[in-house]
């Protein structure tokens, strides 16, 4: 008889990180022992990013360095160009993403090299890169050519630009930022444990990263932003909020963008994006999204006392962004391969094959006849 069985791995300490702490009991976030808050209300995604891969916030020289690196690697190859070209609408822009991110591999001669160094400048070529495959995947969808990236913007600004041709106010892209740092690391959750996984059994960064995407997709983990989009316009008003939650609970769905496992009283984030949901509600005066979100939300703490996760305040925000449903995850992506990377570096520096065990109950030992 083997341990006792924890499904899900649910409450398992399978190992030390320096990355990020979720405490649900303080319902805090840290970032290399920065509280997300913080960070969100001072800094830019690119210095977060930093201070996740380096440990330490960057100094104005090191910034400047760090945003030249990635400033100067957003154009998208020609063959990735190509290759997203080539697939057809009906694939899921995750599925895009994931094929564009392991070409990116594929075309990397260095792919290799698993160093401290390449894999950091592996990381710092992807987060560059994204959002050129995330903002030419939607224009394609739209029948829009292709924009290209310009150095003079900084990161958000630019995926903005490249996305809808122009740059939207800086309400908008502050609220933007904000999301990509309050989605940029979250500890060992499924994705990034998938990465830690793949990373064990040495292989490269950009398999790590492609089947992080992977896991991602799914709607209990970060496929769960456009989930919530999909509930909102099933239910359409506010004041079908209540009848349509009703029906939901008494089918047994889940309902997308609350509850957590870690978090059993609120997610640390859901504040802070709700707060930059409030200002792109005044910017885009949409105070039926409001009331609709809130009506939700309301409902299903009077039913279930289960609390909205950060899914929950960044669809709708994506959706007043202008972005189609169908690439919120990407976003997801866009941002997390800063963490998913932290993590895979502090694997390799730490390594053990992760191989966990099972209890066996299948048939008992039998033979083939004769
Ligand atoms: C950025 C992120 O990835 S955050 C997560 C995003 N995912 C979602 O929003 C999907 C919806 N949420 C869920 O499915 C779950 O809350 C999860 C997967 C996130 C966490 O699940 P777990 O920790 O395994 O909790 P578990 O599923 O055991 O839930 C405990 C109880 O709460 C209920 N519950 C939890 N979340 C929900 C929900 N969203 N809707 C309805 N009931 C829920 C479960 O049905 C279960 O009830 P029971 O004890 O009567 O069976
Ligand atoms: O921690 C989790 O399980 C999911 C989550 O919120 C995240 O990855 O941001």
């Amino acid at each position: 008889m083997t341990e006792e069985i924890r499904k899900g791995l649910a409450g398992v300490v399978v190992d030390y990180t320096a990355v990020s702490k979720v405490n649900p009991d303080t319902n805090s976030l840290l970032y290399r022992g920065y509280p997300v808050q913080e960070l969100a209300a001072n800094c830019t995604f690119e210095q977060v990013a930093y201070l996740l891969w380096n440990g330490e916030l960057p100094t104005d020289a090191e910034l400047a360095a760090f945003e030249q690196a990635e400033r100067s690697q957003r154009a998208l190859d020609p063959a990735v160009k190509r290759i997203i070209d080539e697939l057809p609408l009906t694939a899921h822009p995750m599925d895009v993403l994931r094929t564009a991110v392991s070409v990116v591999g594929a075309l990397d001669p260095s792919w290799n090299d698993s160093s401290p160094e390449g894999n950091l400048a592996k990381s710092v070529t992807l987060l560059a890169k994204i959002p050129a495959m995330v903002a030419y995947d939607q224009r394609r969808r739209r029948g829009q050519d292709l924009v290209e990236p310009d150095a003079s913007l900084g990161f958000s600004a630019n995926f903005l630009n490249m996305t809808f041709g122009s740059v939207p106010s800086d309400v908008v892209v502050d609220a933007f930022d904000v999301s990509m740092i309050l989605y940029a690391e979250h500890s060992f959750n499924a994705s990034t444990f998938t990465a830690r996984v793949v990373t064990s059994t040495l292989a490269d960064l950009y398999s790590a990263v492609v089947a992080a995407i992977g896991a991602l997709k799914g709607p209990l983990h970060g496929g769960a932003n456009e989930a919530v989009m999909h509930v909102f316009d099933e239910i359409g008003s506010a004041d079908r909020a209540e009848a349509w939650l009703d029906d939901a609970l008494a089918s047994k769905r889940k309902i997308m963008g609350f509850g957590h496992r870690v978090y059993k009283n609120g997610d640390s984030r859901v504040p802070t994006m709700k707060t930059a949901l409030d200002t792109l509600i005044e910017e885009y005066d949409r105070p039926d999204l409001l009331a609709l979100y809130t009506a939700l939300d309301e409902t299903m703490q009077a039913r279930k006392n289960i609390k909205p996760n950060l899914d929950y305040p960044s669809g709708p925000a994506y959706h007043l962004m202008g972005f189609d449903t169908e690439m919120f995850t990407p976003l997801f992506v866009a941002a997390r391969i800063t963490g998913w990377t932290a993590h895979i570096m502090e694997q390799l520096a730490s390594n053990a094959l992760i191989r966990p065990l099972s209890e066996y109950n299948g048939p008992e030992e039998r033979h083939l006849a004769g």
